[in-house]
């Protein structure tokens, strides 16, 4: 179980998140939902630990996330261009992950990325290219949960069904859970078992 206790969290003196509470379970789909501003990717960044809150905790299955090494929730922004080094290919973009290259090929064909996009930079890739990247790299840490923020947003209706898809497919597999923020009200439909109100 992923759970947030009690969180508290401000930028300066504006505070964004209280006493936000959220639990997901192995194999949940949660959508967070709240209007623009309310705080969705400051949590999300909370529950994956790229930021602290100043108050409450962030565990999974009890033991606090770790603040070294690979950790069990992965997160996936809405903008991959941001995630990826413009300097290094493809290639070795993923030759950083913490998986065996049989394991990587095989992700790489689940998730759709082909084999002559491996030697271009990020700037010679579309968004929803780099996004598989992105997203192959977060999968080969073998997160017990993923939290996608607005993750195909920029994205054409067929590239973001296709993508859904496969990564669907790819918590029906390894029963992760799934925290995803969407504005929209049909991909939500489609894709959460559960909605959080924040
Ligand atoms: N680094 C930062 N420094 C100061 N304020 C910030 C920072 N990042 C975000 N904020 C503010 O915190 C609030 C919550 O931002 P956040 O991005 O978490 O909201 P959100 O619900 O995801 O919004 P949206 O739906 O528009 O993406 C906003 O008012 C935003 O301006």
């Amino acid at each position: 179980m992923l759970q947030a206790c009690d969180i508290e969290f401000s930028y300066g003196k504006t505070p964004i998140l209280e006493g936000v509470n959220i639990a997901v379970a192995p194999g949940e789909r949660v959508a967070l939902s709240a209007p623009s501003g309310r705080g969705k990717t400051t949590l999300c960044k909370i529950l994956s630990g790229y930021d602290e809150p100043q108050k409450g905790t962030v565990t999974v299955d009890g033991a606090p996330l770790p603040r070294k090494g690979v950790s069990p929730v992965q997160m996936i922004w809405q903008h991959p261009e941001r995630m990826l080094d413009p300097l290094m290919t493809m290639e070795k973009s993923l030759a950083e992950c913490p998986c065996d290259a049989a394991t990587l090929a095989a992700l790489r064909e689940e998730i759709g990325v082909r084999d002559e996009w491996l030697t271009r930079r990020p700037r010679e890739l579309s968004g929803g290219e780099l996004q598989r990247f992105c997203i192959v790299r977060a999968l080969a840490c073998s997160p017990r949960y993923l939290i996608c923020d607005e993750i195909s947003t920029m994205l054409d209706a067929l590239t973001q069904a296709d993508l859904w898809k496969r990564l669907l497919r790819w918590a029906d597999e390894t029963g992760a859970g799934l925290v995803t923020v969407t504005h929209s009200p049909m991909l939500r439909d489609r894709i959460a078992t559960r909605v959080v109100e924040l």
